[in-house]
């Protein structure tokens, strides 16, 4: 499957999600291929005359946003966000989440559990029986002490732990920090995983998003397949 071929479901995910945007919104702005159709797609509602305000998790989705007609609230603000609208590396049956394919993740985890509603739009492909595998679990780690710090995680994960890096050179998110990608064959309770990971110090944030998703939106070669999680 060619990413043109993707791009064409997430698309259509995209603007499924469109009828979750109400006039005077406060929306949470994803980062990736995925959000940024939606933030596209959010410019031809502003364009017709509805007013959109959003908090944005990179600055390439606040350029997008900037485009579309969208006022950003600032970082310093209190955001009353209504909707949260970002895509996924991979969901599980339970909608639990790998994220952060982009680097993203800290701002975005931040921005999606500050949402009164997270709704996440994927295309087919990444719905997996469990997360792991075909998708390593990127960790957001301070630089002071990282390699201690991977250490930590790959005797915790019994896994390979990679720094991510980008032009030869260590990969750097938008907080400053670096990223680890943690090759797990499979893991089997994210909420344990998620939980001991935090108690490693220098962990920042994980890409596990645990009960988050209010809102799943899937693009298929059938059409369009929306599911609400349900939560005990
Ligand atoms: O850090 C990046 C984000 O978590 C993205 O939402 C995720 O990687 C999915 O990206 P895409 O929509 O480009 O597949």
């Amino acid at each position: 499957m060619s990413d043109t071929d993707l791009s064409a479901y997430k698309r259509s995910a995209a603007l499924t999600a469109l009828d979750y945007v109400k006039d005077g919104m406060v929306l949470g702005l994803g980062t990736g291929s995925t959000a940024k159709e939606f933030i596209m797609a959010l410019g031809t509602k502003v364009a017709a005359g509805m007013k959109l305000r959003g908090v944005s998790t990179s600055r390439e989705t606040a350029t997008l946003a900037d485009r579309s007609g969208i006022v950003l609230l600032d970082d310093n603000d209190h955001w009353p966000i209504d909707v949260a609208v970002d895509g996924a590396d991979q969901v599980d049956p339970s909608f639990n989440l790998i994220k952060g394919g982009g680097g993203a993740l800290l701002k975005e985890k931040i921005v999606a559990v500050s949402a009164k509603q997270f709704i996440v739009l994927i295309d087919y492909t990444k719905r997996v029986p469990f997360l792991g595998k075909t998708f390593p679990l990127p960790i957001e780690v301070i630089s002071f002490g990282w390699r201690n710090t991977a250490r930590a995680i790959e005797a915790l994960t019994r896994s390979r732990v990679v720094l991510r890096e980008q032009a030869g050179a260590p990969f750097r998110t938008e907080s400053g920090n670096l990223i680890v990608d943690t090759h797990m064959a499979r893991i089997d309770n994210p909420r344990e995983l998620d939980a001991a990971l935090h108690h490693i110090p220098g962990i920042v944030e994980t890409g596990l998003f645990i009960d988050c998703a209010d809102v799943l939106i899937v693009g298929t070669p059938q059409g369009v397949e929306t599911y609400h999680a349900t939560r005990p």
